[in-house]
């Protein structure tokens, strides 16, 4: 048996395609375009390129992109006063502070400067509160974007065992909720997670977002289980390569033989991110008017 393909790219293309409909929409009865402003601390060459095709697809969506580089050495209360800018200017409906930030600066603390209004990462306090309670808010994006892919290839979740593997605040814990608000029986596994691959072969849903190349054995899976690999790791470089290959935290060359249906690495999770930044900032510009957020978004 080969798994199924889960196809993000194409899907983020339809879902950037909707959200551009909606952002010409919501400029002619605002009379203003939509904005996102995306902020980043440092020289990373990885973040570097990652912002700019953030910016890029912004303005392809018809929304305005507004783009604060800072140096590497930018002080705690400068960021803060950006922040603060940002969250009283009318043009800007979303902020992305581009994680992780320099050592020497408070990222809890810049996080949670954002108004709630604008954190079109899901990512403050507010939003984080909310989505524990079920309350309607800002949902972080790569998790909604797992959550939508699955809910594509599945239909209803609900009774199904998932197991996300990774707890953090911006991919592992987010994922747990939703899939929990879906009705599904979930295991948030860990690196004090005894006998992982186990754990993992319980699972008929797999999220993997660990941050270790190929970790994830096709013996871990169940077969016929579905699994999202949100890991982004580059791979060191071939000899006369230049830059290494891209892959996930799950061994795709063997999951695939067993995995009912499985997303790659580049062309999955990672354009549903950007897709669902739009789409998060198109729906805090709606809210941010005073205007019904339209159907579909
Ligand atoms: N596709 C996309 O759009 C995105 C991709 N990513 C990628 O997803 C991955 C995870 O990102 P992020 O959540 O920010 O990473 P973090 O480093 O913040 O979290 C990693 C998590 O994995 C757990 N972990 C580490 N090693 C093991 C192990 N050996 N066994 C089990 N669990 C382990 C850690 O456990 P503990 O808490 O115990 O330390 C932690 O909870 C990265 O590859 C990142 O690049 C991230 C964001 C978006
Ligand atoms: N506040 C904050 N929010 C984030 O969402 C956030 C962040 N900080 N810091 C870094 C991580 C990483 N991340 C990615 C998003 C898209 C791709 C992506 O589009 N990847 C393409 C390939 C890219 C390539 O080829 O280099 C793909 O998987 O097909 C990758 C990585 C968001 N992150």
């Amino acid at each position: 048996m080969t798994a199924t393909l889960i196809d993000g790219k194409a899907f983020a293309a339809s879902l950037r395609e909707q959200v551009g409909e909606l952002a010409g929409a919501f400029e002619a009865r605002a009379g203003r375009k939509a904005g996102l402003a995306v902020v980043l601390v440092g020289e990373d060459p990885a973040s570097q390129v990652y912002v700019a095709s953030k910016a890029k697809q912004t303005v392809a969506c018809g929304m305005a992109s507004f783009e604060h580089r800072l140096p590497q050495d930018t002080s705690q209360d400068a960021l803060i006063a950006l922040v603060d800018r940002l969250n009283a200017d009318p043009a800007v409906d979303g902020i992305l502070v581009q994680l992780p930030l320099p050592g020497h600066l408070d990222e809890q603390a810049v996080v949670a400067r954002i108004s709630p209004d604008k954190d079109v990462d899901g990512l403050t306090p507010t939003s984080t509160g909310r989505l524990a309670l079920g309350l309607p808010g800002l949902v972080p994006c790569t998790p909604l974007g797992s959550l939508m892919l699955l809910k594509d290839q599945l239909g209803s979740l609900s009774g199904l065992d998932a197991v996300v593997i990774g707890r953090s605040i911006l991919v592992g814990k987010p994922m747990a909720q939703l899939l929990l608000a879906e009705n599904c029986t979930v295991t948030i596994a860990h690196s004090r997670t005894k006998d992982l691959p186990d754990v993992v072969r319980r699972a008929d849903i797999v999220v993997a977002a660990v941050g270790r190349p190929e970790m994830v054995k096709a013996s871990w899976l169940k077969p016929g289980a579905t699994v999202i690999d949100v890991g982004i790791n580059r791979l060191p470089p071939e000899p006369g390569a230049e830059k290494g290959k891209l892959v996930g935290d799950v061994d795709f060359a063997e999951a695939r033989a067993v995995a009912g249906a499985i997303t790659p690495v580049p062309g999955g999770v990672g354009p549903m991110t950007i897709a669902v930044l739009l789409r998060n900032s198109l729906v805090a510009a709606y809210r941010n008017e005073g205007l019904e957020v339209p159907e579909g978004l």
